[in-house]
């Protein structure tokens, strides 16, 4: 499990270990800026080559035929607070190493914050400090350099304007033009975006975003932040690295409640955390007491994997309902059971055989059978008074339930049905069925961040997971789960778990499947989401492009291989 943390709960957790005396403010500031420079050389290894002394001759790119050529160049953009302290300690270590650096400060150094006038004041023992303006970058004297955004971290409190507006622009137009820079690499974030909630700060909608300019490499340190894994962050940072600088202990801490002095203990529960791979040997990727385990005991039969039933809707509307049952059933349920109106029996029968079918009509001797232990209803199911009234039994029955499409329709519009949702429920909407369900939040989310920290997806997840009482799963290349009581998680499919062709007709049908079929397995809510959630992207990147949501229960036999089960 790892720890995604806003802005505010690094800075606590920073502050309790300067508090605890463990480190200082500066010695943070000096591993972050080394880390920054390692990341570099990790990302560009042609780089590392300037280790001192004497300046080998540059690679071609580097080369400057107006000046003549020289060693390595970066410019190191500082901004008026700590981000801008770490961009002094990187220039420092650059020119250590005999690289070219120039160094440019948005602000004035007598109001910079303590440990970084004291970087300051070192790089100005090495070197000059100019005053940032768009214009005051020279495109062909910097021609092939490194470029540092020191400008702002986790303290963007407000849009950019002025010169670091300018500055922006500067940097989005040597985008494309490969010759003019070696690589754009962000402080903890390309200046501009938010850390907590992935969108620019900006002061209008539309063009006003466009100032943050994509990095290359970020480099975070210790943890990943929201911002980096949610909304536009992933597009806008990059790759991102995470560099230890030595506050493992301090989050640790934080996470179990250990530093109640210095962090809301709230808060501090309340970290969210990255969806990982599923630790398959007992239990899942996170400890939960009788967490259950992706592998099947070798001692148990059929009606001990759990009996899931999926709802379906009429002729000719049931092939979401048989997607969603076909991935509960290869994700291990050990039945499944299609519940189809009298009048689609017939065409159901054609088309499944592993599965199996029964009539609506049976629905309520079903849902009173104890062996059935999880339902998924929405897909294909229909909006019309006899899908109300059986979503009513289904919520009655208080059985594990996945509700997706149309069931999270008839909760959004119906208050009757609202009040029937509980614990065991698992919501799974995607942006639009979002709005549906809690159409202030999703205004708030789509309202443009003028000031930081912005309102987030995270945020409006476990707002509605808390209203609700359930669980929630609000899709898209960045799936939030919240749990009602606090509990979140991301999953954020990008750069290597980028699987763009997930976006295909019926691929949530089959995710909300996934769950149920868990969900029967003895899989809790929040387990059972943020595992199928996991198992949903691995699919996709198995099958790779051309995926349409047929494929994916069919990749899950060679997943779980790979996982070896
Ligand atoms: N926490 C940690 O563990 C560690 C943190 N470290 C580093 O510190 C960084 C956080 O530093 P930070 O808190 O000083 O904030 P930072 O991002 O430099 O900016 C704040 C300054 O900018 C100003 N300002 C804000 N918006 C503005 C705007 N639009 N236009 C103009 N000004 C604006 C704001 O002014 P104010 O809002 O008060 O007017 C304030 O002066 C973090 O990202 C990381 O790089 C590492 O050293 C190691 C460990
Ligand atoms: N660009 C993307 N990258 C990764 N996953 C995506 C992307 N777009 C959509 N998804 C995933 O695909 C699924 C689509 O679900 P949904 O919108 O309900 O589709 P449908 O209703 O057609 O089944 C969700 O699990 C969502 O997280
Ligand atoms: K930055």
């Amino acid at each position: 499990m790892t720890e995604l943390l806003t802005s505010a709960q690094m800075r606590a957790i920073e502050a309790a270990a300067i508090a605890s005396g463990e480190v200082t403010g500066l010695d943070l500031m000096e591993r972050a800026g080394r880390g920054v420079v390692e990341a570099i050389f990790e990302a560009w290894p042609e780089l590392a080559a300037n280790r001192g002394g004497a300046a080998p001759a540059p690679p071609g790119y580097l080369g400057n035929e107006e000046e003549g050529g020289g060693s390595f160049r970066a410019v190191v953009l500082c901004g008026p607070g700590n981000n801008g302290g770490d961009g002094f300690v990187v220039a420092r270590l650059l020119a250590e190493r005999s690289w070219e650096v120039e160094v440019f400060l948005y602000g004035n150094p007598e109001n910079l914050p303590p440990d970084a006038r004291v970087n300051y004041e070192r790089w100005r023992a090495l070197g000059e400090v100019n005053p940032l303006s768009g214009r005051s970058i020279d495109i062909r004297r910097h021609a092939g350099a490194v470029i540092i955004d020191a400008l702002f971290g986790t303290g963007l409190s407000r849009p950019l304007e002025g010169a670091a507006v300018d500055v922006q622009r500067f940097l989005l137009g040597l985008k494309g033009r490969s010759a003019a820079r070696k690589a754009l690499v962000a402080v903890d974030c390309p200046s501009g975006l938010c850390l907590d909630s992935g969108l620019p700060i900006q002061k209008g909608a539309g063009a006003a975003g466009m100032y943050v300019p994509a990095a290359d490499l970020t480099v975070t340190f210790q943890r990943r932040k929201l911002g980096h894994v949610i909304g536009q962050g992933p597009l806008y940072c990059g790759r991102v690295a995470v560099v230890d600088i030595g506050l493992d202990k301090a989050v640790r801490d934080a996470a179990e409640g250990r530093s109640a002095d210095a962090i809301d203990p709230i808060a501090a529960r309340a970290f969210a955390r990255e969806v990982a791979r599923p630790n398959t040997s007992g239990g899942a990727y996170y400890s939960a007491p009788g967490a259950v385990g992706l592998r099947k005991r070798v001692d148990l039969h059929k009606y001990h994997q759990g009996h899931a039933l999926v709802l379906s809707g009429g002729p000719g509307r049931g092939g979401a309902a048989r997607l969603a049952a076909r991935g509960a059933l290869r994700i291990g349920a050990g039945l499944v059971t299609l519940v189809v109106p009298h009048d689609a029996v017939a065409e159901t029968a054609a088309r499944v055989d592993a599965i199996m079918i029964r009539e609506a009509d049976d629905a309520a001797a079903l849902l009173d059978d104890d062996r059935v232990n999880a339902v998924c209803v929405g897909p294909g199911f229909g909006l019309d008074p006899r899908a109300v009234s059986l979503l009513e039994a289904v919520l009655d029955s208080k059985k594990r339930v996945v509700l997706d499409a149309d069931a999270l329709t008839m909760v959004g519009a119906q208050r009757h049905l609202r009040a029937k949702l509980h614990g065991g429920c698992v919501l799974t909407p995607h942006e639009g069925e979002f709005a549906r369900l809690s159409p202030q939040a999703a205004k708030k989310l789509k309202t443009t961040a003028k000031s930081g920290p912005a309102y987030s997806k995270v945020d409006a997840t476990r707002e509605v997971a808390a209203e609700f009482g359930c669980t929630v799963v609000f899709k898209g290349a960045d799936t939030v789960i919240a749990h009602a009581a606090g509990l979140c998680s991301v999953h954020s499919a990008h750069h290597d778990r980028a699987a763009p062709w997930l976006a295909t007709a019926g691929s949530g049908d089959v995710l909300a499947g996934f769950i149920a079929g868990l969900l029967a397995r003895g899989f809790a809510p929040m387990q059972a989401a943020e595992t199928a959630a996991w198992l949903h992207v691995e699919c996709a990147l198995k099958f790779g492009p051309g995926l349409i949501a047929e494929d994916l229960p069919e990749q899950l036999p060679a997943v779980f291989r790979d996982l070896g089960l």
